[in-house]
Parts: structure tokens; C-alpha cells; sequence
């Protein structure tokens, strides 16, 4: 099976006044299609760079990044924007909603963004939706959603272009306990579902209990994995 993500020996540096600061220090992950893998550690522990070099937003000072098997760590901006396009689903902290847009709306500008259109968008909107159990809610706006249900929409929204790899940033920061776990589950559900491999950042060990497995990041090194999870 060709992994969704796989990263080798990454590396990731930032000056720090005179000095060299290492926030991915020589680190190695495989995301396997339809797995969902938690990584969490503390502020500062290199969570987002991570993200950042898996979503092509950020080039490492060295090591590979292969998203379904391809090598695209030397893409150019806009080859790494039509990977993003094609491959890749993000969702936010906070949802990101545009506020004029209705649910449905939201899903359908991902698709135009990609250039389609038609009656196929819409419907291909709905259907999912549908399957984040917001059937109902197309119409609304994002003021008219709750918190958890804003994120729904951020998840469905990342899943129009059918991602290889999907990746999520502190997803239930915004939410209580109880839905934070909703979204997790529903996150796994539809990684395993679609196939697709998704990375979930967070400092939230609560994700844990539905995470198959779980990495933790600190100081820049990807340490202990465990599986976990209750299935799917
Ligand atoms: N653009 C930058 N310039 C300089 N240093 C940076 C930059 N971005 C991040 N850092 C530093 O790199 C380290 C890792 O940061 P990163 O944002 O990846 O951590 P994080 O785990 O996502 O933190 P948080 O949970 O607070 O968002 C931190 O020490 C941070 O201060």
C-alpha cells in the first residue's frame, strides 16, 4: 500500500537572534491510507511546522516529503498549490468560515476553486454534508451554527476534493469536552471511511482515546507511539 504522507528526516530551523532555533529536528512519519494519527505535544514543540511542511506551506531545510508516493518537497509555489488543490484537505483551529456563505455555499466555493461547477458540485456538497450530520443545515450561515457544527462544515469542506491526506489543526480547541470528542470521531470515521490518512495536531490528549496512534512531539522529536483507539 503506498503511504498518504510520508515524511524522512525532516528538518526545520528558524533564526533566534544570533542563534539556530531546531523546531522539526530530524523526524520520520508514515500515514497510512484510512489511518488517523494523533500528534501531540506542548506549545512550542513543533506542531505547527509540522503541519505547515506536510500541508506545503513551509520547505524543511532538509529531508523528503512524499504525499501518495510522489516526491513534492522541491515543488515550486504553484505546483505545491495545485498539490494542495488536488490532494490536500486542511482544517483549522477555528473553522474559517467565510460568514456571508451558507454551509452548502462554503462546500461549493472549495469545488469552484478547482475550477468545477454544475448540478455534480452541489449534490457532491450535500452528500457530505449529509455525511457530517449537518443534512439539515445546509442553508445556514455560520452564525447560525454552533461551534461544533462550524467545524463540521470546515471537515466536509476539506473533504470536496476527495484528499489523500488530510490534516487537522487543533480541531477541538473552540469546543467542550463532549463535542471535541463528536469531531474526533467523526474525523477517524471518515479517514477510515474514504481512505484517506490524516494527521490531527493537538495538545488535547483527549483525542487519544480515538486515535489508532498517537505520537508525541517535544523539543522538536517525535517520541513515543502507541495504538490505541477503540476501532475504526
Ligand atoms: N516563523 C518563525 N520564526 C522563528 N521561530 C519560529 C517561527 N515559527 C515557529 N517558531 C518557533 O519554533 C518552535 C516550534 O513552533 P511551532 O509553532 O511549530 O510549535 P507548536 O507546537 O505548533 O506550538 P503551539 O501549540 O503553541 O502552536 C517554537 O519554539 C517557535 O517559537
Amino acid at each position: 500500500m503506498t503511504a498518504a504522507l510520508t515524511l524522512t528526516d525532516i528538518t526545520v530551523t528558524y533564526p533566534d537572534g544570533g542563534r539556530t532555533l531546531t523546531a522539526l529536528d530530524n523526524i520520520s512519519l508514515e500515514v497510512q491510507p484510512g489511518e488517523t494519527i494523533a500528534v501531540v505535544g506542548p506549545s512550542g514543540s513543533g506542531k505547527s511546522s509540522l503541519l505547515a511542511v506536510a500541508g506545503l506551506l513551509l520547505t524543511p531545510n532538509s529531508g523528503r516529503i512524499e504525499i501518495a508516493g510522489e516526491d513534492v518537497t522541491q515543488l515550486s509555489r504553484s505546483a505545491a498549490s495545485q498539490v494542495r488543490l488536488a490532494q490536500l484537505g486542511l482544517v483549522f483551529q477555528q473553522s474559517n468560515l467565510i460568514s456571508s456563505l451558507t454551509a452548502r455555499e462554503q462546500l461549493e466555493m472549495a469545488a469552484r476553486l478547482r475550477g468545477e461547477k454544475g448540478r455534480a458540485v452541489r449534490q457532491r456538497a450535500d452528500e457530505l454534508l449529509d455525511a457530517v450530520g449537518l443534512a439539515d443545515a445546509a442553508g445556514r450561515r455560520p452564525h447560525q451554527l454552533s461551534g461544533g457544527q462550524r467545524q463540521r462544515v470546515g471537515i466536509a469542506r476539506a473533504l470536496m476534493n476527495d484528499p489523500t491526506l488530510l490534516l487537522v489543526d487543533e480541531p477541538t480547541s473552540a469546543l467542550d469536552h463532549e463535542r471535541g470528542q463528536d469531531i474526533i470521531r467523526l474525523i477517524t470515521r471518515v479517514t477510515d471511511d474514504r481512505g484517506i490518512g490524516t494527521v490531527v495536531v493537538t495538545h488535547d490528549m483527549g483525542v487519544l482515546e480515538h486515535a489508532k496512534r498517537l505520537l508525541t512531539l517535544e523539543d522538536g522529536q517525535l517520541s513515543h507511539s502507541y495504538a490505541g483507539g477503540h476501532g475504526g
